[in-house]
């Protein structure tokens, strides 16, 4: 008989406003899944995607309202008061910007060295720019800590956007003009003269220079091999075989790193190990260089970071960076001061707002029902392995052992239940209700000090990789742990009430997603506990590699009409697909395991689809969304993820139940001549 429970209801109802039935499962079944939601949803003038996800994750900051002090409007009239001062007082602090500011020669120029600014950007500011020096888990030894030195990130998000061509013309334009804004914006409020043209000129320069310098990038097509970005050298080293030189000024890397390390007390010797993600981009970097001076190099650092703090000050500086916004999200108004704090807030504070969200939503009979899950769905992923006819043995036994020796983490760090633990570690932090602009360096150095100091602590494995108010869910390869935050651990991916086909299409498939990214692309080089070693026969490396191939050309395939036709980029999007193609064949096999242990569950009331088919609906239905221009171009370049569409699209072409399920024919979309499979 029909469930009639208020679960089965509410599920029903949900699954019946998203679809439309009048499109064929066969054809497109993104559609047929997600019509009636995209008829009805339209994307806020706030965001810049807008989705099942983003909602789920609007609901979250609703709740966190509810459960923190509101912004005090007071506080909001103290920001405009206060103008551009907070920003204008600290410059000096990192040499200044100078073409905002007159005689910087005289007065910074003549001191000026490359290695300080990048340094007290770094420590202070946590602005990792020029030189990306960040101390993280060794890669080859998951227990220690290690300094890194990779390659800088860019203004324009990603390398291909300084072609100032087609879709990325506006962005280039916007993004120049953002800058010349805010020079004469603070010029203006220092009462200095503003000669438009040799803004404009300068401007131009710190342009060429940082268009110069994402050249000299690597591609991340290049970089996905997490081998090849293992060069482990001396600190003496850097100096020797990488060279950087600025008005024949040379960069002393020892200098540099001491100037960082001894914030926080920690002495580096020339013989310390360190690790050079992209020894190429330092190399291409000298010879830039030697084109560019001091006040370009200054002028592009200072804008880099300035650029991110406008958004801290008084509305006429956050009005200078509108145009670029909207050219990279389109949005075009800032979203509600309540969401921006509570969304800042759980970024910052993550553990004080975790607890407050667990208090409030979440409830524990999750942790044990997703327990079940997650062994039901490891034993598939392992008895799928027999099946790989591409693995040998020997790789088979290698990855049963990974497999077994996932971890994972569900809900919440029981640490943040503990108030001892939260004060401890929130106890050198106060904040000021009439200095957010303070409040925001002080989270700044505070958050970078506390990575800087963990160079000589031992990796702690039970650390939780993130917030519990996190609609998201991780796999940490160094930890070889996957975590689920209470944040998803909800409707529609999860409920105790709601069919277990609706739970298994959604929590479940996330959980195969998870343990999946253990042997994607990336995930595939480190193993089980959690140290880059190579376990594969060389045999099952190529066998690998030929499969993944497959998944690369098919969603390389895909072209987005949102992104004015742009392909998604195979490589980039890898390990996401491999993750999802892994996840939703698990999950649903372990659907089928669970019916035949515990029968068929009861039909859903009004929808006359069979439990096998709500499985692959409520899986889609999780995507149902969509997209700005400015953001699908931005997201298809940077974004790890296919956008959702293909997410479904592409799984589900390569998987033959779901077409046994909606009795789909060989001629349909959905069922391709030939399909991929990895695990
Ligand atoms: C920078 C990347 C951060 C997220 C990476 C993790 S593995 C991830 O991909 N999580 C999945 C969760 C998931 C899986 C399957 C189905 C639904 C949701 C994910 O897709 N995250 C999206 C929302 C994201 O991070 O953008
Ligand atoms: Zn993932």
């Amino acid at each position: 008989e029909i469930c009639t429970t208020a679960d089965c209801t509410q599920s029903a109802s949900r699954l019946i406003e998203n679809m439309d039935a009048n499109v064929d499962p066969c054809d497109n079944f993104y559609q047929y899944a997600c019509g009636g939601w995209l008829k009805k949803n339209i994307i806020p003038e706030t965001t810049s995607r807008y989705s099942t996800f983003d909602i789920l994750r609007d609901e979250l900051e609703v709740i966190l309202k509810g459960q923190t002090p509101t912004h005090s409007r007071a506080s909001r009239c103290l920001i405009e008061l206060r103008g551009g001062s907070p920003l204008l007082d600290m410059l000096p602090d990192v040499s200044e910007w100078p073409i905002a500011v007159d005689n910087w020669e005289t007065n910074y120029g003549r001191t000026w060295r490359l290695e300080d600014v990048i340094a007290k950007l770094n420590e202070k500011y946590g602005t990792l720019l020029l030189v990306n020096f960040f101390v993280g888990t060794d890669d080859r030894d998951s227990t220690s800590h290690i300094i890194h030195v990779g390659q800088t990130s860019l203004g324009l998000v990603s390398r291909d956007y300084y072609a100032c061509t087609g879709p990325y013309a506006e962005a280039c334009r916007a993004y120049e003009q953002f800058m010349i804004d805010l020079a004469k914006l603070i010029r203006k409020d220092r009462g200095l003269a503003i000669n438009e043209t040799r803004i404009r000129e300068e401007v131009t320069r710190v342009i060429d220079l940082e268009r110069d310098i994402a050249n000299a990038t690597d591609t991340p097509e290049d970089r996905n091999n997490p081998v090849l970005l293992y060069n482990k050298m001396e600190l003496g080293d850097l100096n020797a075989n990488f060279t950087l030189e600025i008005e024949s000024q040379l960069f002393n890397w020892s200098y540099f790193t001491a100037k960082i390390m001894n914030t926080v007390n920690i002495s580096v010797p020339d013989t310390e190990k360190v690790i050079n993600y992209s020894p190429n981009y330092y190399r291409r970097l000298n010879l830039i260089l030697a084109k560019y001076t001091k006040r370009d190099l200054q002028n592009y650092m200072v804008w880099r970071f300035a650029m991110n703090m406008v958004v801290g000050l008084s509305r006429a500086y956050r009005d200078t960076r509108k145009a670029f916004r909207k050219a990279l999200s389109g949005t075009t108004s800032e979203a509600a001061v309540w969401r921006q704090c509570a969304l800042y807030v759980n970024n910052n504070l993550e553990n004080a707002v975790g607890r407050l969200y667990v208090q409030e939503a979440f409830s524990e009979k999750s942790k044990e029902l997703m327990e079940e899950m997650i062994k039901d769905i490891r034993e598939v992923f392992i008895s799928n392995l027999d099946d790989l006819t591409w693995m040998d043995a020997e790789t088979k036994k290698a990855a049963e052992e990974k497999a077994r020796a996932i971890r994972e983490r569900i809900g919440y760090s029981d640490n943040i239940m503990d108030d001892e633990y939260l004060n401890n570690e929130y106890k050198d932090l106060s904040y000021s209700a009439e200095e957010y602009f303070e409040n925001i360096l002080q989270n700044l150095e505070y958050v970078q000090k506390k990575r800087l100091r963990k160079l000589r602590v031992k990796v702690n494995k039970e650390e939780w990789v993130t917030g519990a108010a996190v609609v998201n869910a991780f796999y940490s390869s160094s930890k070889n742990q996957i975590v689920f935050p209470a944040g998803i651990l909800q409707p529609p991916f999860f409920s105790k009430g709601q069919a277990k086909s609706l739970n298994y299409g959604g929590i479940g498939m996330v959980i195969g997603h998870e343990i999946t990214h253990g042997f994607d692309d990336n995930g595939r080089n480190y193993d089980k506990d959690g140290d880059l070693k190579d376990w594969w026969t060389p045999d099952s490396t190529q066998r690998f590699l030929e499969l993944s191939k497959c998944i690369v050309d098919q969603y390389g395939n895909f072209s987005w009409d949102l992104a004015s036709g742009l392909h998604l980029n195979g490589n980039n999007t890898l390990g996401e697909n491999i993750a999802d193609n892994g996840g939703i064949r698990q999950a649903y096999q372990a659907y089928k395991n669970y019916v035949k242990q515990h029968g068929e569950e009861p039909p859903l009331p009004g929808i006359d689809l069979s439990h096998d088919q709500l499985f692959f609906l409520n899986f889609a239905q999780v995507w149902c969304g969509t997209h700005r221009p400015e953001q699908a171009v931005n997201s298809i370049k940077v974004d790890v993820h296919s956008p959702g569409k293909f997410r479904v699209l592409g799984s589900l072409q390569n998987f033959p139940e779901f077409a046994k399920a909606f009795n789909c024919n060989k001629s349909s979309y959905m069922v391709p001549d030939n399909i991929c499979r990895v695990w």
